[in-house]
């Protein structure tokens, strides 16, 4: 049995603890937070006196957490608890949620997986939803839907839009581009050009991340590959891949062996930017 008496709400994604222990009196009063995308729970507040109180206050905070976050957090985490550089910040690591990368496109979770094998710093899992396609700018497009799947998910999740843009067309179709490979197919958006000298296009994409919360910032981390728009060749497994040939190459991304495009394509750069920041902020503590 723990003595300390603590109120706690979950909000923006964000777990707020704070405790008010008769028996350490109200100048020990403390404050606690998890965060979804953090691999830490926190603890600020007075330096506490021992570590039988710490314990004690650990433990109110560990209770609620488990009833709040079931699974989240393993019951053995209080042992782990370790003491960081000031004396009123504690921390010890716990299970973070993991990260839900939600998309309706089974190629696009299986580039995922082929690009970032072991190497992402978070536990990723994918799920199949239909986010409806917005419109719009691409950030526009994204936040909408990275906040949508934050909304279904309630947790943290990942969202992936993906744009061809043809330059002769000032940009277009860019993220409209599913409706016209949809009813063009791979011939049909090279005939697209058929009147334009200029075949240059790119391709953007757009990895959008939420930890969870309504009001939570969405970040984004883009990839893009300039190449040409060509008369279709390879295989058809992949949307536009057959009439997309990168520049500096004489294969369409679909002649190219996956290894290759996974080395150059815009998701792969898109990627390199998203592992960047989280091995930059990941288990750094919240506040
Ligand atoms: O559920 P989401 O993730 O939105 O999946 P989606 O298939 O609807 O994808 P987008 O809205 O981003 O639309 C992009 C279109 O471009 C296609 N596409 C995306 N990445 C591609 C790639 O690397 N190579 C070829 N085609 C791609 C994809 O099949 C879609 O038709
Ligand atoms: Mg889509």
């Amino acid at each position: 049995m723990c003595d300390v008496v603590g109120v706690a709400r979950w909000e923006r994604g964000v777990y707020n603890y704070t405790s008010d222990s008769p028996k350490y009196g109200s100048k020990n009063k403390s404050e606690g937070c998890y965060s979804s995308n953090s691999s830490y729970l926190c603890l600020r507040g007075p330096r506490f006196k021992c570590w039988q109180g710490l314990t004690q206050v650990f433990c109110g905070f560990t209770q609620l957490l488990q009833a709040s976050l079931g699974q989240c957090l393993p019951s053995n985490c209080f042992a782990v608890h370790h003491l960081l550089y000031d004396s009123t910040l504690y921390s010890y690591p716990v299970m973070a949620r993991p990260i839900v990368f939600v998309t309706s496109n089974i190629k696009k979770t299986e580039e995922f997986v082929a690009i970032m094998g072991k190497s992402f710093p978070h536990k990723v899992e994918s799920r199949k939803i239909n986010i409806p396609e917005y419109q719009g700018e691409i950030d526009e497009i994204c936040a909408k839907k990275c906040k949508e799947a934050a909304r279904i998910v309630k947790g943290p999740v990942l969202v992936e839009d993906t744009c061809l843009c043809f330059n002769a067309l000032g940009g277009l179709p860019g993220p409209y581009i599913k409706w016209f490979l949809e009813k063009l197919g791979p011939e049909g958006l090279y005939q697209m050009l058929t009147g334009w000298e200029d075949k240059s296009a790119y391709a953007i994409c757009t990895f959008a991340y939420s930890p969870g919360g309504e009001n939570d910032e969405v970040l984004f981390f883009r990839g893009k590959t300039e190449g040409h728009i060509v008369s279709p060749r390879g295989t058809r497994e992949f949307g536009w891949d057959p009439c997309f040939q990168p520049l500096g190459y004489d294969k369409t991304y679909a002649e190219l062996p996956k290894e290759e495009k996974n080395k150059i394509s815009h998701r792969s750069l898109a990627l390199l930017q998203l592992k960047k920041h989280f091995l930059t902020n990941e288990g750094k503590l919240s506040s």
